[in-house]
């Protein structure tokens, strides 16, 4: 039996890749970009203080890495090259990292400027954002890719800017998507009782996380994805009956 569904939503919250965006576009596009300008980006804005900032946060989770035995590349204390190396790794594996993800953010964001980077969305993603609005409906987004590469995202989308019907958004420096606790400080942060809040992801774990914060949990089935098992929580393959 399904649970976790029972359309008596105020909030809809929302994951990205592979609920809003194709897995494709976060792997094939969004990705590779990132890794092929790191280069250029560290060795043009390294002395940036929020970039220092990210450099210390990746330096750190070096580190740990380390100290936990596993197999990273050579850093050396202040090597961009080094820095490169890790980043590269990092992209590979798919850490949602917050150092990381908040590095790609920055990266994507002359991408999107200039026009080489144009997101992605499913076709019903629009519609649906327009029927929930006039509903009455907020929505709010919670993904591992950083707050700023959020709004990049949804403001320079295929079908145009979508932010204006986005009332927050949120990352992992909120907390990871896989623990409770994230997801009460989003509910506090809205100020709503989680019971309130659909959540809908592509990752059971993320929605384990949110039922036992108290929301409303939905499943997204969407071509691409890594997995269509819902592990037992109500499923869609759109927003269209949301
Ligand atoms: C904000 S677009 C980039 C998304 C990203 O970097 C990512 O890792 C996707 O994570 P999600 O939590 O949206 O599945
Ligand atoms: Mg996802």
């Amino acid at each position: 039996m399904s649970t976790g569904y029972s359309n008596t939503a105020d909030v809809i919250l929302l994951d990205i890749e592979g609920t809003t965006t194709p897995v494709d576009y976060v792997f094939g596009v969004l990705f590779p970009f990132a890794r092929d300008y790191v280069a250029d980006f560290l060795t043009t804005h390294q002395q940036d203080a929020q970039v220092q900032t990210d450099l210390q946060w990746l330096r750190q989770e070096y580190e740990t890495d380390l100290a936990q035995g596993l197999s990273v590349p050579d850093w050396q204390e202040t090597e961009v090259t080094g820095a490169v190396r890790y980043i590269h790794h990092l992209i590979a594996i798919d850490r949602k990292s917050t150092g990381l993800k908040s590095l790609q953010g920055k990266i994507w964001d002359q991408g999107y400027r200039d026009g080489t980077l144009r997101s992605q969305m499913f076709a019903d993603v629009k519609p649906a954002f327009e029927r929930w609005t006039t509903a009455g409906k907020r929505l709010f987004i919670f993904s591992s890719g950083s707050v700023q590469a959020q709004q990049l995202l949804f403001r320079h989308s295929e079908v145009g800017d979508l932010t204006v019907f986005i009332s927050g958004y949120f990352d992992t420096q909120t907390g990871s998507k896989k623990e409770a606790e994230s997801y009460r400080k989003i509910a506090d942060a809205i100020g709503i009782a989680p019971e309130k809040i659909l959540f809908i992801s592509d990752v059971t774990a993320e929605l384990k996380a949110a039922q036992v914060a108290g929301m409303q949990t939905l499943f997204s089935i969407r071509l691409g994805n890594h997995s269509s098992d819902s592990e037992g929580f109500a499923a869609i393959h759109n927003f269209d009956n949301v």
